[in-house]
């Protein structure tokens, strides 16, 4: 595979990605300490929280289902919060948590952020896929204090073997590239100052070179098993994904007494 110049995940950050990387500290997985400098225990997180709790109504966290909703709940269970249902087998959207002062919503993955950037969740866990392609549209307004180093996978550009993606570049041709991560796509492209028709698709990317929509894909690729079982090789790694945990920027003005324990929380798992 080829290393790219300048993945999307490197180009210079607008003021709300300073914003959110000050956030960060400079560390991803380094949980801010509280004032006396030792690691609260799961109970003191919990009591903390409650103490912070105001008359606000509960703390909602937004979650996809499926593997961040599955990958989340050690981190949680970790912060002392367990879930008793699982929106695999429930039909329920909001469901309650073992902490009265936090709820979760379940919504799609790439409906992570939006729910978070409007305050209708005060917090959630979104990929760096969909953060790339939300950032795109709503610059600015997220907090993203922690990488949670979950759903990890690799942003790749794919080809159907046999097809001479070094050659294609080299001779300047116009790719033909069907993605459903646009903005990614769109930068790693342009910083290799390849020529490309973006085909925005939804899902099945695999698809699309088989029947002639496409010359390459933009997917995520994690064992490569679904890139095998359909012929195709990936040629390049754009970024490395793993999915951050995103805060309402007032949310966390208004409720940190409530929010600073989890999110040092989720910290504090993520990075154990
Ligand atoms: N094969 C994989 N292995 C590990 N992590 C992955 C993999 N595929 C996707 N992810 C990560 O998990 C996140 C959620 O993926 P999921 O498949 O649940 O949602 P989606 O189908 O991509 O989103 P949507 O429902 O909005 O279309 C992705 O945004 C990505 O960060
Ligand atoms: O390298 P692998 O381990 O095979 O994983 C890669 C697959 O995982 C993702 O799909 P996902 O399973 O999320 O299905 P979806 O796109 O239909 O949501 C991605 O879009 C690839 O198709």
């Amino acid at each position: 595979m080829n290393t790219p110049a300048r993945p999307p995940g490197e180009r210079a950050p607008s003021h709300g990605e300073d914003v959110a990387q000050r956030q960060e500290g400079g560390s991803s997985s380094t949980p801010a300490r509280p004032p006396g400098g030792r690691v609260p225990s799961h109970g003191e997180d919990v009591a903390q929280r409650q103490e912070g709790r105001r008359s606000a109504g509960p703390l909602t966290l937004a979650l996809s289902k499926g593997r961040i909703f599955d990958e989340t709940m050690p981190l949680l269970a970790a912060a002392g919060v367990e879930v008793a249902e699982n929106p695999e087998s429930s039909r329920k959207l909001i469901l309650p948590t073992s902490d009265p002062g936090l709820r979760l919503i379940i919504v799609r993955a790439s409906d992570v952020p939006t729910y978070v950037q409007y305050g209708a969740a005060d917090f959630g866990i979104a990929g760096k896929d969909v953060l790339f392609e939300h950032a795109a549209q709503h610059p600015g307004g997220l907090y993203q204090p922690v990488d949670l180093n979950i759903a990890k996978c690799r942003l790749c550009v794919a080809v159907r073997q046999g097809f001479d993606y070094e050659a294609a570049v080299h001779q300047g041709s116009r790719l033909r590239v069907a993605t459903k991560y646009v903005q990614a796509a769109r930068e790693h492209f342009a910083a290799k100052g390849v020529y490309v028709d973006l085909i925005k698709l939804y899902g099945s990317m695999e698809l699309a070179p088989l029947v002639g929509l496409a010359d390459a894909i933009v997917d995520l690729v994690s064992t490569g098993g679904t890139l095998k079982a359909n012929n195709l090789v990936a040629v390049e790694e754009i970024v490395p994904i793993s999915s951050r945990l995103i805060v309402n920027q007032a949310s966390l003005k208004t409720r940190a007494a409530e929010l600073q324990p989890l999110i040092d929380a989720f910290a504090r798992a993520s990075a154990a």
